[in-house]
């Protein structure tokens, strides 16, 4: 018999049906957002056309229209000026650290939003490393993963539910348990391990809108080899057992094979996929000379990552998404 197919594809409805799983719904989305410290301040991004830095007052007018659309997630980053920068990263959880700031109050004017902060040093690093480095710039891994969890509890106490650190340094996610359990705020804040995150050429233009270069090397010795899949799989694995509540891949498109491999060994922890910076900026400049539409691209994009095993991608495309998923209503 001629086997055919065209009978399950001739009504949205059944073809909806051909795709059990790959759903977007708001649920499914987070939306990173760039804090700083001046409360009117609203900066343009050259290298992430349509993404902002912005203060508190205009994040909340920012956010207002889509918590009414339906965003139920955000990722927090701060930014500050490179003359607050030093060896220690200080200004992580220092009172003058915008998001330590901006939390209190984006808990009290959005009180079901669920609320992330990236946890990582190079932001507020002289250097721009991820981690503390000894006097020949190499990482102290000890040193680092005791600060980083200082930043953790730091970002829990003022409010965080979700604690994502990013850093890559070794046994991380352990010292971040052990600290929000010293200060008893594991019932209240979730770790979300960047657990395999590749050293990538697509982080370009976030590192221009966190102002985070490194200014010396590169991030190789901490973050993973693009090619490498079991020991991403070893670095998943670990986190796991040190305790990460909720686990992600980074960046998105170029390693759909490492989060289906991720869903198939931890099918019990939620899995969060990154649209990272550069892939933002491609596929922005891809429709705007005209490869394809934009809109169309996007939700083809959002379906590979839920085929391939995420159940939340995060992702600048947000507001754009949740037009599109009110339009489609
Ligand atoms: N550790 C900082 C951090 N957290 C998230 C990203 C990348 C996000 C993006 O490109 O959108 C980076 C950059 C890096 O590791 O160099
Ligand atoms: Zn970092
Ligand atoms: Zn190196």
């Amino acid at each position: 018999m001629d086997i055919k197919l065209h009978s399950c594809l001739h009504h949205p409805t059944l073809r909806l049906l051909q795709e059990p799983g790959c759903e977007i719904t708001t649920c499914n989305l987070m939306y990173p957002l760039f804090l700083v410290n001046d409360d009117d301040a609203e900066e343009t991004i050259a290298s992430m056309p349509d993404q902002k830095r912005f203060g508190a007052n205009r994040l909340r007018k920012h956010l207002e229209p889509l918590i009414e659309k339906g965003l139920k997630s955000v990722l927090l980053f701060g930014v500050i000026d490179n003359s607050m920068k030093d060896e220690n990263a200080t200004h992580a959880d220092s009172a003058e650290n915008p998001v330590i700031k901006i939390l209190p109050l984006l808990c009290k004017w959005f009180p079901k939003l669920l609320i992330a902060c990236d946890v990582c040093l190079c932001p507020y690093m002289n250097h721009g490393h991820c981690g503390i480095l000894d006097d020949d710039n190499v990482i102290q891994n000890a040193a680092s993963i005791k600060r980083l969890a200082e930043v953790a509890v730091a970002y829990g106490k003022v409010g965080a539910h979700i604690v994502a650190p990013s850093d890559m340094m070794d046994n991380r996610i352990k010292a971040i348990r052990d600290a929000l359990i010293a200060d008893r705020l594991e019932n209240r804040v979730s770790i979300l391990s960047y657990s395999a995150k590749f050293a990538s050429n697509f982080y370009g233009p976030f590192r221009d809108a966190a102002r985070s270069a490194p200014a010396f090397k590169d991030r190789r010795c901490y973050q993973l080899p693009s090619g490498s899949k079991g020991l991403a799989m070893r670095a998943v694995e670990r986190d796991v057992m040190e305790g990460a509540d909720m686990l992600m891949v980074k960046p998105g498109m170029p390693y759909l094979d490492i989060v289906r491999q991720t869903k198939n060994l931890f099918p019990q922890h939620p899995l969060y996929v990154y649209q990272v910076s550069g892939e933002y900026a491609m596929l922005y400049h891809g429709a705007q000379q005209g490869a394809f539409n934009l809109n169309e691209v996007l939700l083809e994009s959002m379906k590979g990552f839920r085929r391939a095993g995420a159940d939340c991608i995060i992702t600048y495309f947000t507001p754009r998404l949740l037009d599109l998923l009110e339009e489609s209503d």
